[in-house]
């Protein structure tokens, strides 16, 4: 063990000397000893500071002052009660009356001796060195003659014309402290191995980690130079893991997907963020919009609260999601193109168990079997951690085999159990999907729970939020100043046959905002927007409703003819061979 550096300031010379005598008897210790008093003891300290010491060891106050400019451990030569009878047997011999004058750590002994020897000792205890001199020159006035006292009252007292008495430190006090010392260090240096040595098992590992404190100070990092953007990437968001507690993202940096836990830790009740980094490998290619992600710091419009909804079946969806919002059991969105599966998708995360760990989003679309099995078969895939929300979209583009694949992956992994899924799929889409047995599986194993997402057909009465929502964020877009639809354009949206539901819609307003100059879009804009929609012809079935009554199949037909005729009513009517009026009210 190497030596111990030790700093010793006497407030008075004899206390050198005893200090040096107890040090020889030690072994191990190399110690530096001054003489000097309070204010003059801290300013020595501060010019030594850069030596490096284990420990100082002063006396009473000295050590006090010390101690609040220093980090270094301050051990305090205390006055026994040994001193202090000391003392005061041999002011007892004067033949005037004596005071004992000091900071606590004095006159506290001096009760004690007082109180045991039954003696009358006036005893004032002062609380900082500006009240010396006042209590002194009272007790002058009162007759007083010698003070007993420390060495800063001892000096005042003799300024004043005092006798004085000081209350010195003996052998045994000196060495207590030395023992004191000598403890102190032990268990520091078995705190300091125990830190190095996790500092070196954190510094093996594969992660990196920096941590800061509550002033953002990076105070503990293994972040390597080249890894900067770490390091840059941490401060942007240690703000938000202070207050959200904890967090779980996926980041691509450098052309790699890293995964960043972050977490805040308390210790001798301060609390530091961390964040560790640790580099996934991505199954696709970067760019690949297969897989993307959610983060929980990412901004997202999505909140159940806000969607903009008078339709009942939308409002039973959203209070089936808010039933389910703890849960982790899987979901099934199910919808047509267009009718806010995403949107749904997005909020149920944001309200789910996992919302502080990213949103994973598969896209069938994008999948095909060779990327299936690079993504299930990979050590270190995403897909074996834990408490992630995985959104598996558009399953009705899976053919067969990938069917097939996923339900074994399902079986044999249980991850279904340590993440929560949403799946989604467009209905009507693919026989092979709605008919295959992964549907089944998804429901009745996995019992995924539905929801079945309303067309924009049957939400009519939400036309008009839903516009007033997108021509808010469109205005800014282009800067328009456009207020609102004339109601007859309002209209001729509402009586629209929609196919790709929100989206389509989403499109058409921002078609009428680009070809509108004035403060309302006009019936005429609509009807000329509308008119510019391609619907498949030959597959016109696939917008009929056949269980409806047959007026309402009726007025169907009618829409739709309107619509492919770009919304011009004699043409309609000439193709439907009835008069403009009859198919006006046809339409009612
Ligand atoms: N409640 C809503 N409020 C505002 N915008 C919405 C809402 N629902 C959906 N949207 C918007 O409508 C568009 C279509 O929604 P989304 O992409 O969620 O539909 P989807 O059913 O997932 O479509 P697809 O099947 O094509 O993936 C998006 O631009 C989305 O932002």
């Amino acid at each position: 063990m190497k030596n111990i550096k030790l700093l010793a300031i006497a407030p008075y010379n004899g206390l050198k000397d005893l200090i040096l005598e107890e040090a020889k008897a030690r072994n191990n210790l190399d110690v530096e000893v001054h003489v000097a008093d309070m204010l003059e003891g801290v300013e020595l300290v501060k010019t030594l500071q850069n030596k490096d010491f284990d420990c100082i060891i002063s006396r009473a106050g000295t050590a006090e002052l010390i101690r609040e400019v220093t980090d270094t451990p301050v051990i305090d030569i205390k006055i026994s009660i040994i001193d202090m009878i000391s003392a005061i047997k041999l002011a007892e011999n004067y033949s005037g009356s004596y005071a004992v004058v000091g900071f606590r750590s004095i006159t506290e002994k001096a009760e004690i001796v007082r109180e045991l020897n039954d003696y009358s000792i006036d005893i004032q205890t002062i609380n900082s060195l500006l009240e010396i001199e006042g209590y002194l020159t009272d007790l002058k006035m009162k007759g007083v003659s010698l003070i007993v006292g420390d060495v800063i009252t001892s000096s005042k007292a003799r300024e004043l014309g005092l006798n004085t008495i000081l209350v010195t430190s003996g052998k045994e006090s000196v060495k207590n402290a030395f023992d004191e010392v000598v403890n102190l260090l032990k268990l520091l240096v078995i705190f300091d191995q125990k830190n190095i040595l996790i500092k070196k098992i954190m510094d093996y590992s594969e992660m990196e980690y920096i941590a800061f404190n509550k002033e953002r100070k990076v105070v503990l990092t293994n972040i390597k130079t080249k890894r900067q953007y770490f390091t840059d990437f941490a401060k942007e968001i240690v703000d938000q893991l202070f207050k959200e507690k904890e967090c779980e993202i996926i980041k691509e940096m450098d052309n790699s997907l890293t995964l960043i836990r972050g977490k805040l830790f308390e210790s001798n009740e301060e609390v530091y963020a961390c964040f560790y980094f640790r580099a996934i490998k991505p199954s696709t290619k970067l760019a690949d919009p297969a897989i993307t992600f959610l983060n929980v710091f990412d901004e997202s419009k999505t909140n159940l609260e806000t969607i903009p909804t008078n339709n009942k079946q939308l409002l039973k969806v959203i209070k089936d999601v808010k039933s389910y919002s703890n849960a982790t059991n899987p979901l099934l969105l199910i919808g047509e193109i267009g009718t806010g599966k995403d949107f749904l998708a997005h909020a149920i995360y944001k309200n789910g168990p996992y919302q502080k760990s990213p949103l994973i989003v598969i896209d069938a679309k994008y999948m095909d079997e060779k990327k299936w099995l690079n993504l299930i078969n990979k050590d270190n895939s995403f897909l074996t951690e834990s408490n992630i929300t995985i959104y598996m979209k558009n399953l009705q583009m899976l053919n067969e085999a990938c069917q097939q694949l996923l339900e074994s992956y399902f079986i044999n992994t249980y991850i279904h159990k340590r993440n929560r899924f949403i799946f989604s799929f467009v209905n009507g889409y693919s026989d092979v999907f709605d008919k295959g047995p992964f549907l089944q599986f998804i429901r009745n194993e996995l019992g995924a729970f539905p929801l079945v997402m309303p067309t924009l057909n049957d939400r009519k009465e939400d036309i008009s939020s839903l516009t007033s929502l997108f021509m808010s964020e469109l205005i800014l877009k282009y800067g328009k100043q456009v207020v609102g639809l004339e109601p007859k354009a309002l209209q001729l949206l509402q009586e629209f046959k929609w196919t790709n539901h929100i989206d389509q819609l989403k499109r058409i307003i921002e078609e009428c905002i680009i070809l509108t100059d004035t403060y309302f879009i006009s019936e005429e804009s609509v009807q000329s927007v509308l008119a510019n929609e391609r619907f498949p012809t030959a597959n016109t079935t696939t917008y009929l409703d056949l269980q409806k009554p047959l007026d309402e199949i009726n007025k169907d037909i009618i829409n739709l003819v309107l619509s492919e005729e770009g919304f011009n009513q004699s043409k309609a009517a000439e193709r439907l061979g009835i008069s403009r009026s009859t198919l006006w009210r046809k339409l009612k």
